[in-house]
């Protein structure tokens, strides 16, 4: 062993891994060294460690990796909540008013609410997430809006094609967005998102976006299907895009246009090429009251899934992955297994950070195996399965990341 400090959680009921042979492990141990796991196996074979843990029987899975996300803003939209289940429609305009409160915001303020609201996704077992900008949508404010995601999350998507702000011109600002702005937020950030919708950006205005963020080098990512069949799944599959995310509104074209960017993909092994990720944002859809995604014809065509909290102030304000797992299984009709698998490795794949492509899986997160990130989340449960069975009940009991004991 190196000489970094070394854990072993060992007396485990239930080590689901979501590694590349999705292997679920009864009786199982763990050994974390410094950041990494260095080893997984029977309980009964662990090696010594410096530290020991003993599970008491507990399931432990990978923390969740929430994929897609919106923290950094400021106000609130209970009214507009109010007013939706009361039966008004969601639209994309509410965008407008967190705006105006983020816009408001000091640096300190909008870095102390992302912060806590990090910290409140920790508390619940995600360990990786991802932010989008969004709630600037002008540049000094998209700029800040990275800069403080940057210090504040795992990986930054600038999103300044979230909604065309009062009074511009929605032609001139897709300008900006593909020009000035971009090249402000370039250095906090590694993805780029559009909202293609009605109400929001049109399938040309998406189009020129997503080609100057490709342009600039960035991964690419697209807000599609949400509030209605649209052009927003055909664009992520045009470009390329590593995930497309809500997809409530799916033609039977969009669905195999999703799956045919899969057909290099080895879903045994976890090798090849990737293709355009489903990401389904079920609290969301629910806080909306649109109809949950078809997870389930999306898994069964062999489309990759993720499942994402969503967290915003408009449309799910929530950071529970386990209320998204829980709402797969009973109302989507997902395996627990392949929730659980769509909340870690589906999130880890719709950022590039699964260990498929990386041999030493350095890079690795959303699965448990030797040389992957240690981020684990042990659960007030035998097994995961608990998490459909206990709606509701809040079951994390422990958590690491990046090696680090959090809860
Ligand atoms: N749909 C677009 N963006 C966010 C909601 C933004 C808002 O209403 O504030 C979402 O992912 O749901
Ligand atoms: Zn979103």
């Amino acid at each position: 062993m190196s000489g970094q400090t070394s854990t072993l959680i060992s007396n485990i009921g239930e080590l689901m891994t979501q590694d590349a042979e999705h292997r679920v492990l009864k009786d199982a141990a763990v050994v974390i060294e410094g950041e990494r796991i260095s080893w997984i196996g029977p309980a009964s074979e662990a090696p010594s460690a410096d530290e020991h843990v003993d599970a008491e029987g507990r399931a432990v899975l990978p923390g969740w990796v929430d994929s897609h996300s919106h923290l950094i803003f400021a106000g609130d939209r209970t009214a507009e909540f109010e007013a939706r289940m009361a039966g008004q429609r969601y639209s994309a305009g509410g965008i407008a008013v967190t705006t105006g409160a983020t816009r408001a915001a000091s640096d300190e303020e909008l870095t102390r609410l992302a912060a806590g609201r990090v910290a409140e996704a920790v508390s619940q077992g995600t360990t990786y997430l991802e932010s989008k900008t969004g709630y600037g949508l002008d540049l000094e404010n998209e700029a800040r809006s990275a800069r403080i995601a940057a210090a504040t999350v795992d990986e930054v998507t600038y999103l300044g094609a979230h909604l065309v702000p009062a009074g511009a011109d929605a032609e001139e600002y897709t300008d900006l967005v593909c020009g000035p702005m971009l090249d402000a937020v370039r250095p906090y950030v590694s993805w780029a998102d559009v909202f293609c919708e009605r109400g929001a950006f049109t399938e040309d205005q998406s189009r020129r976006v997503l080609t100057a963020c490709r342009d600039a080098g960035l991964g690419l990512r697209v807000h599609g299907n949400q509030l209605g069949e649209g052009p927003g799944v055909q664009l992520a599959v045009e470009f390329g895009a590593a995930s497309v995310d809500h997809v409530n509104y799916l033609s039977a074209a969009d669905i195999e246009a999703l799956a045919g960017t899969w057909g290099g993909w080895d879903a045994s092994t976890g090798t090849g090429t990737r293709g355009t990720v489903a990401t389904c944002l079920p609290a969301c859809d629910l806080s909306t009251r649109q109809p949950l995604a078809p997870g389930r014809a999306l898994i069964d065509a062999g489309v990759q899934l993720a499942l994402a909290a969503n967290c915003n102030p408009g449309t799910s304000y929530t950071s529970s992955i386990a209320f998204c797992v829980t709402t797969a299984v009973l109302q989507m009709h997902l395996s627990v297994h392949e929730a659980v698998r769509a909340a870690t490795y589906g999130g880890a794949l719709a950022l590039g950070r699964e260990s498929g492509n990386d041999v030493d899986g350095e890079r690795a997160v959303g699965s448990i195996a030797v040389g992957h990130r240690a981020d684990l989340h042990m659960l007030k449960a035998p097994s995961a399965t608990h998490l459909a069975y206990r709606p509701g009940i809040p079951l994390t009991f422990a958590v690491w990341r990046a090696g680090v004991r959090e809860v």
